[in-house]
């Protein structure tokens, strides 16, 4: 057990949480590598939500309460380090919540499953009764009809450039969470907050019950306000080395 009085307690906190996930069958063997790659996009955004990301999830919390149907996504990863906050975060939107898998086994399906249930999830989508998705050329070419099929704003976080495009070409609004700005489902997405997922998903709750009650203009301008590739120019900036080590 790591102390909390350790300086590095939150990351290797997330790190036990990642092992146990794999050791548990949650999490694909590469969803380790995916969280290796993150962290060290987390190390140089300084480990905190940056001022482009809090902008990017006040967009997505805008589009998440426009929405007609928000479903939201839950891989591996997310499984591993998430499942209570895409719950709470799916019930405070009245939203659905779908298991989408690019390691895609029956067993992990099954695993996931009942973390979510177990952390309260009423429904979960993406168990079975799949439509495949056309010009994804990856296992997660499919969705739920009733869930992503069907959504007119999805939350996909930590995932994949090729599913990012094609749901965007299908019309729907693709909120993303991935820590990498550089990332083919950062560059694709609608909305893409780079930041770690642990503290995106609470902070994206959080916006939601703020704005709620706002007025559907409100809610339209926050949009039209946002420009994602703006937003993602910024964020590439601060990933500046030379932010921490001036003499460098
Ligand atoms: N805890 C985390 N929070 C946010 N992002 C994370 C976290 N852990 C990993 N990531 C990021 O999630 C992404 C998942 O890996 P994945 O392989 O799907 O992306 P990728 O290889 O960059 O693919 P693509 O270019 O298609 O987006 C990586 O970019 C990684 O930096
Ligand atoms: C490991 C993961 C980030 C997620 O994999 P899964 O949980 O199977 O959707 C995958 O997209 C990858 O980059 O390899
Ligand atoms: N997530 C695995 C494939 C990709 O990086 O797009």
């Amino acid at each position: 057990m790591i102390s909390e009085d350790h300086p590095r307690y939150h990351s290797l906190r997330l790190r036990e949480m990642i092992v146990d996930a794999w050791q548990r069958g949650i999490l694909a063997d590469s969803g380790m590598i995916a969280h290796g790659r993150g962290e060290a996009f987390d190390y140089l955004l300084g480990e905190e939500t940056t001022k482009p990301a809090e902008r990017a999830i006040r967009a997505a919390a805008a589009a998440l309460l426009l929405a007609r149907k928000p479903v939201l996504s839950v891989n591996g990863n997310t499984a591993a380090l998430v499942p209570g906050e895409m719950v709470k975060l799916a019930r405070e939107l009245k939203g659905k919540i779908e298991i989408n898998l690019f390691h895609r086994t029956p067993r992990r399906v099954k695993l996931i499953e009942e973390v979510l249930r177990d952390k309260g999830a009423d429904e979960v989508l993406g168990v079975d009764k799949l439509t495949h998705i056309d010009g994804i050329m990856s296992p997660r070419a499919t969705a739920s009809p009733d869930g992503i099929y069907s959504a007119d704003v999805v939350l996909v976080p930590l995932e994949d450039g090729d599913r990012t495009e094609i749901l965007r070409k299908s019309g729907k609004t693709v909120i993303t969470v991935d820590l990498n700005p550089l990332s083919r489902t950062s560059r694709m997405a609608s909305i893409s907050i780079t930041d770690n997922i642990v503290r995106a998903v609470p902070a994206i709750t959080a916006s939601v019950r703020e704005l709620r009650g706002s007025e559907r203009e409100e809610l339209e301008r926050i949009l039209e306000e946002f420009d994602n590739r703006e937003n993602l120019r910024e964020t590439i900036k601060l990933l500046d080395i030379r932010r921490y080590n001036p003499e460098l």
